[in-house]
Formats: structure tokens, sequence, C-alpha cells
């Protein structure tokens, strides 16, 4: 579970936002919406701590991570976070076999995790292994990001306009995994611009102009 605690901030006399607090637990699906500009990548990027809030605190599991240092950062980045990006961030002169092979843990500590040919299937890409992923499609490629999650099993996933380049089918297939990642156990928060991808989370934040999120049903409309 991720606790944020009155969260802000501020770039030089710009304020993006203030006083965040809330928790996205285990199985918790948050959408991050509001206008270009309102400090959606911001915040995934200090729960990801590759930036720092200005003020408050971000605990994980009940351990204040605000204040980790390069190599605990470093660690927290590894054995807990996932990301997902809109450009899919792969290897891309390499196979698709080997996009997924860094993500996985060591031998021992794997235990009852997929392998890739498993995570291959979830994803529909049985059998694709040893293709290069530049010559995949878009959505092609955002489903080996999703296999390389697969087979991470992080506790918490934190994905950037994930759908953006997508079409709608592969936005559908994108969510449809995190929805079933979400379910196995890991907490995940989603920045878009997608009205379809808000309306399949559970909760809601408006950043810029609200503090907590609300269930995704009780929205005001637009
Ligand atoms: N290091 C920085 N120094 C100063 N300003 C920054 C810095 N990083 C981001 N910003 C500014 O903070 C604002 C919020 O950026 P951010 O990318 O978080 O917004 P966003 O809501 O994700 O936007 P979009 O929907 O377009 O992706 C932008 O105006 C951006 O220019």
């Amino acid at each position: 579970m991720i606790e944020i605690d009155r969260l802000s901030k501020s770039f030089g006399m710009r304020t993006l936002w203030s006083d965040l607090g809330f928790t996205v637990a285990r199985g918790d699906m948050l959408a991050l919406t509001g206008p270009s500009g309102s400090g959606k990548s911001t915040l995934l990027n200090c729960l990801g701590l590759l930036d720092a809030p200005s003020s408050g605190a971000i605990r994980h599991e009940g351990r204040d991570i605000t204040g980790f240092g390069p190599r605990a950062a470093r660690h927290y980045r590894r054995d807990v976070l996932g990301y997902l990006f809109q450009n899919y961030a792969l290897i891309e002169n390499a196979t698709v076999a080997a996009n997924l092979e860094v993500a996985m843990k060591p031998r021992r500590a794997r235990k009852d995790a997929p392998t890739v040919a498993e995570a291959l299937e979830r994803v529909g890409l049985a059998g694709r292994e040893k293709e290069h992923v530049h010559r995949l499609s878009g959505g092609e490629q955002q489903r080996v990001a999703l296999a390389r999650l697969i087979v991470k099993q992080p506790a918490l996933v934190l994905a950037d306009e994930p759908t953006g380049a997508l079409d709608h089918d592969n936005t559908t297939m994108v969510v449809d995994i995190l929805r079933t990642m979400s379910k196995d156990g890991c907490a995940v928060v989603i920045a878009t611009h997608d009205d379809a991808v808000r309306d399949r989370c559970d909760t809601v934040l408006t950043v810029g102009s609200a503090t907590q999120p609300v269930p995704v049903k009780e929205r005001q409309p637009s």
C-alpha cells in the first residue's frame, strides 16, 4: 500500500498541487486526470522517487520513502515498482525475450513468478520471444512492456499515458491486463487523458484541483 500524506509540489513560485492525501492499496486502480501541465507526470515521478515533493510524505507499507537516499531509492524502484509509458520504453534493438529477462528477479527470488513464455501468452504474444522489438507494431510493443511487468510482479505500477498512442482494441487490452494485475495484488496508478481508461479505474484524482480521489462512479460529470 502507498500512502500520500499532505503532499505538495511547486516549481519556483508555481504550485502544481498541494495537500494531497490518499492511499492506494493493493487491488486498487487510481486514475490521475487533469489538463496538460497540471502535474500528473510530476506526481508519478514523485511516487517513483524520480522527483522529490516540496513537502509532505510518501509511505510504502508504512515506511516513509520520501527521505530515501540514492541507493535505497534504486532498490525501491527495482524491487517494488513497475513502469508503463506511452512510448513503451523498451530496448528496441533487443529481442522480446531479452526485454523481459532484464526485469526478472534473480532465480532464487522468483518462486512462482510467471516465466517469459507464460507472460507472453497472457498478453497474446505467445511464441514471439525471438522477434526484435523494433519490428513490432506499437500495440505489440506495449504488450511486451506489459509482459515485462507481469514477469517483474511489482507491488506498485506507475503508468504514464500508457494508452496514448494506441487504438481502441489495444487500449482495452492494456487496461484489462492492468486490471488483472491489480486483482492479483498490485496497486496501479495511471495518468490518463482517456475517459474510457479513467472509467475503468476505481477512483479518480483530478490533479491540480482536488486533494483526494473520488470513486469513479461518484464523479461529477465534466
Ligand atoms: N524540473 C522542472 N522544472 C520546472 N518546471 C517543471 C519541471 N518539471 C515539470 N515542470 C512543469 O510542471 C508542469 C507539470 O508538468 P507535468 O509533465 O507533470 O504535467 P502533466 O499533467 O503530466 O502534463 P501532460 O498531460 O501534458 O503530460 C509543466 O508546466 C512543466 O513544464
